[in-house]
């Protein structure tokens, strides 16, 4: 119910409740509007100070009624017109600090490589144009790349730097309760949470998906979405999959999302993957060598929430054996304390991510299986790493004894046969090699 039509009803109730005289109805309640300040207080607002004075006697009658009728518990106050807008300015002031979120989502403390510098700098050129030139923008990518933070990283810019513009940034599902509600108050108020909407200089939805398939909230977003871009007002959405392949959405509607500015955002490189490492293990304190880091990035850059998991992990296992925080960690404690965490899907395939992943299964750390140790599990799985270079890379045997420290041709055709042979007759292992072809590769 909007604050006008609870506001009527009340009027409606006042009249015919004798409680006013004719003339002090038309004179003070006419007049007068209710007015929602925030989630839990109401203000009623009259003319002036007079008018005030003059409702005194029903307020507390008034308050009871707009409570009954409202159906839940507000503060509701009654406020001059001059009062009122001292509070509903308050009252936005506060709104536009709440569109600060945890200011560790920022353009500064985003990590830029060659598979997201198009999403960062799209999301930059916004806040220069807001609602002119980038409209909508669109980010697209699979999970845990800096969607959010970068929607969030304009949320915290623009209302930094531009305090006056009225901003909202919605998960999904969120966005889809707002309309939902609205929905269930009838026509006028899903007609004033557009209003309400559409007066806004941008509107950040976060994981469109999620709004797959449900036909009324799409419906009224694909009619805002239409007044906001004609009105520049800014739209900003991420999502999971590039327009064309979200399903359960208008094709309209889809046709929309690539009007203004699509960009996407890639799996880390491996040398992105482990400047994020690196900047991200700075801010946890940790001390990881450069083959630490390396090891991390290969392991878990395919997804930045793996490696930020990864590193509180070594950060905990630190904690819990008592060692020095300023102590560099290596590859092989690393792999010892990440033991039992489970890897990342996807990323870039490299001898290193092979060894490592070999190396993981075995047990022994990837420093291991370059050394010149002899005892029969490292041999095992040195020669397992050869194969699956060839095997996944396709290089010869040349090339894979130039990435096993400059092993001799004869050497890598030696394991070949061994594992080849060892195949053949032990069913475990070659579910073993298997399992671990799909982790390298998936
Ligand atoms: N390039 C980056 N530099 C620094 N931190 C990053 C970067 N990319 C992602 N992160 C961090 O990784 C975590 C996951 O990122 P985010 O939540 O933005 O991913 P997402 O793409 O929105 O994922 P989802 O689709 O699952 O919602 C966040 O803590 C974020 O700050």
């Amino acid at each position: 119910m909007t604050d006008k039509e609870l506001w009527k009803k009340i009027k409606e109730w006042l009249i015919a409740s004798d409680l006013v005289e004719p003339n002090v109805y038309e004179d003070y309640i006419k007049t007068a509007s209710l007015e929602t300040l925030s989630k839990d207080q109401m203000a009623i607002v009259v003319n002036s100070e007079f008018s005030k004075k003059h409702l005194e006697y029903i307020k507390n009658g008034l308050i009871e009624q707009i409570l009954h009728v409202l159906g839940r518990e507000v503060e509701v106050l009654m406020l001059t017109k001059e009062e009122y807008q001292k509070e509903k300015s308050y009252f936005e002031t506060i709104k536009k600090q709440k569109n600060t979120v945890r200011s560790s989502f920022s353009f500064d403390n985003f990590v830029a490589g060659s598979s997201n510098i198009g999403a960062l700098e799209a999301s930059k050129a916004v806040i220069q144009d807001l609602g002119t030139k980038w409209n909508p923008l669109f980010i697209f990518g699979d999970s845990g790349l800096g969607k959010t933070h970068l929607l969030k990283a304009i949320l915290n810019e623009l209302g930094s730097k531009n305090p006056d513009k009225n901003i909202k940034y919605y998960t999904s599902g969120e966005f889809r309760k707002e309309i939902i509600d609205s929905l269930q108050g009838g026509f006028k108020e899903i007609e004033s949470t557009k209003d309400e909407l559409s007066e806004l200089d941008a509107l950040l939805i976060d994981d469109i998906q999620f709004l797959a398939n449900s036909d009324k909230t799409n419906e009224i977003f694909f009619e805002l979405f239409n007044i906001c871009i004609e009105n520049n007002k800014q739209i900003v959405i991420s999502s999971d999959k590039y327009a064309e392949a979200l399903n359960g959405f208008d094709k309209r509607l889809l046709s929309r999302f690539n009007q203004g500015l699509s960009v996407k955002i890639d799996r880390p490189d491996i040398e992105t993957a482990i400047n994020i490492v690196d900047y991200k293990s700075k801010l946890a304190n940790l001390n990881l060598s450069e083959s630490a880091k390396k090891y991390v990035a290969s392991y878990y850059g395919s997804d930045v929430r793996k490696i930020e998991g990864a590193i509180n992990k070594i950060g905990f296992a630190l904690i819990q054996n008592k060692v020095d925080s300023s102590k560099v960690i290596d590859d092989e404690e690393v792999n010892n304390f990440l033991l039992d965490y489970s890897f990342a899907p996807g990323g870039e395939v490299t001898v290193q991510k092979i060894k490592n992943v070999v190396a993981q299964n075995y047990g022994i750390s990837p420093a291991q299986i370059d050394s010149k140790n002899r005892i029969q599990k490292v041999v095992i799985a040195r020669h397992i790493a050869m194969y699956l270079t060839g095997e996944i890379l396709k290089k010869n045997y040349t090339e894979i004894g130039a990435c096993f420290g400059g092993k001799d041709h004869t050497t890598v055709l030696f394991a070949y046969k061994k594992i080849n042979e060892l195949v053949a007759s032990d069913k475990n292992l070659k579910k073993l090699l298997t399992k671990m072809k799909k982790e390298i590769t998936s």
